[in-house]
């Protein structure tokens, strides 16, 4: 193992325990709950964008308070966040790994559940569980965070928590700009099948549950796109006005992709990949040293060459079709 794969490592099983040390955990809650801020619609800052990204300049008129916090809106601090982000995503789906495929789950009524559309059809178990999910997480304001996207925006419940105004991050046009139909459809069609064994089971539950937690950090990092395009256009605002002004989604492309950026977050999802995705048996592995074995071939929960691939294929790509649906509006309230 490299000396940055241990590092890496290190970092993940401290991360760990210290997520699972309840002590810490309400700590940073109540930390969380004294920084926050909350707002009602996407054109306010909600907590995690606060946290994440921090504030834009205020198009609308703030809560007396709110923090004019636009000089953090960088690149840089944007893409820790995105490498934040990657953490999640890679846990998940090695997570959902260690279950099979099971297609009964994504089948409408494939497995019995107590919810039809309106046209009476019973949704699937995973339709199920996101829509329940969203349902509970919509009423405490998830998705007036201007990073959080509804996978059925149509159907939001009405909200218990009250609405706070705060200053927007995003143009308004970022509001209409929702992708998850498209994340949906790549995730059942090719990313599942790249990571889970063909077959049945019976882990309905299990599996179903993760695929929610995985397709929601996918869509939030996905919809990222929308503060790292404002960020680019920020930095300048006349190469993108010019081309925003002749709807060029080509050149828009071209000027905001990096690609050597790219080949970066390739090189660093395969490395997490590897680290989180390995069995740690310590004892084994001295055991093997004093028994001055050689190494057995290390098993990976999933190849990590299929996690940078589908970073390179699929995330990143989508991540400037939402940056580039954004700037074609970027001026479009001007
Ligand atoms: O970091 C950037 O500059 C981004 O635009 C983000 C991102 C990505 O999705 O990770 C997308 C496009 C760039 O070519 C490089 C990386």
């Amino acid at each position: 193992m490299s000396l940055s794969q241990l590092q890496l490592q290190q970092q993940w099983q401290q991360h760990c325990r210290s997520s699972s040390s309840r002590v810490q955990q309400q700590q940073s809650t109540r930390r969380w709950q004294a920084n926050c801020v909350h707002r009602a619609t996407k054109r306010q800052v909600s907590c995690k964008a606060v946290a994440n990204v921090q504030s834009p300049a205020a198009a609308t008129a703030p809560t007396p308070g709110a923090r004019d916090m636009s000089a953090s809106l960088t690149l840089p601090n944007i893409r820790s966040s995105l490498i934040r982000q990657e953490d999640s995503i890679i846990f998940t789906l090695i997570e959902r790994a260690q279950f099979a495929q099971n297609p009964l789950v994504y089948q409408p009524g494939g497995v019995e559940v107590p919810a039809y559309s309106k046209d009476g059809k019973q949704y699937s178990l995973m339709e199920y569980i996101l829509r329940e999910t969203e349902q509970l997480h919509g009423k405490v304001r998830r998705y007036t965070s201007p990073d959080e996207h509804a996978f059925y925006p149509e159907e939001l419940p009405a909200m218990v928590l009250p609405p706070l105004e705060y200053p927007s991050i995003l143009a308004p046009a970022a509001d209409a700009i929702n992708i998850n139909s498209q994340i949906m459809s790549i995730y059942l069609n090719s990313l599942l099948p790249a990571i889970a064994a063909l077959g049945d089971d019976g882990n309905y539950g299990s599996a179903a549950t993760l695929d929610v937690l995985a397709l929601q950090a996918l869509s939030k990092r996905i919809h990222y796109g929308k503060f790292v395009a404002e960020a680019k256009f920020r930095a300048k605002p006349e190469e993108y006005t010019a081309l925003i002004k002749n709807q060029d989604a080509a050149a828009l492309m071209d000027l905001l992709t990096d690609r050597k950026v790219e080949l970066a977050v390739v090189e660093r999802v395969r490395l997490k990949a590897a680290t989180f995705g390995q069995d740690v048996n310590p004892a084994a592995q001295q055991q093997q040293q004093q028994d001055h074995q050689q190494q057995h071939e290390q098993v990976y929960k999933i190849e990590p060459d299929v996690l940078a691939k589908m970073y390179d294929d699929v995330v990143m790509p989508l991540t400037k079709d939402v940056q580039v649906a954004y700037l074609l509006r970027r001026l479009d309230h001007e």
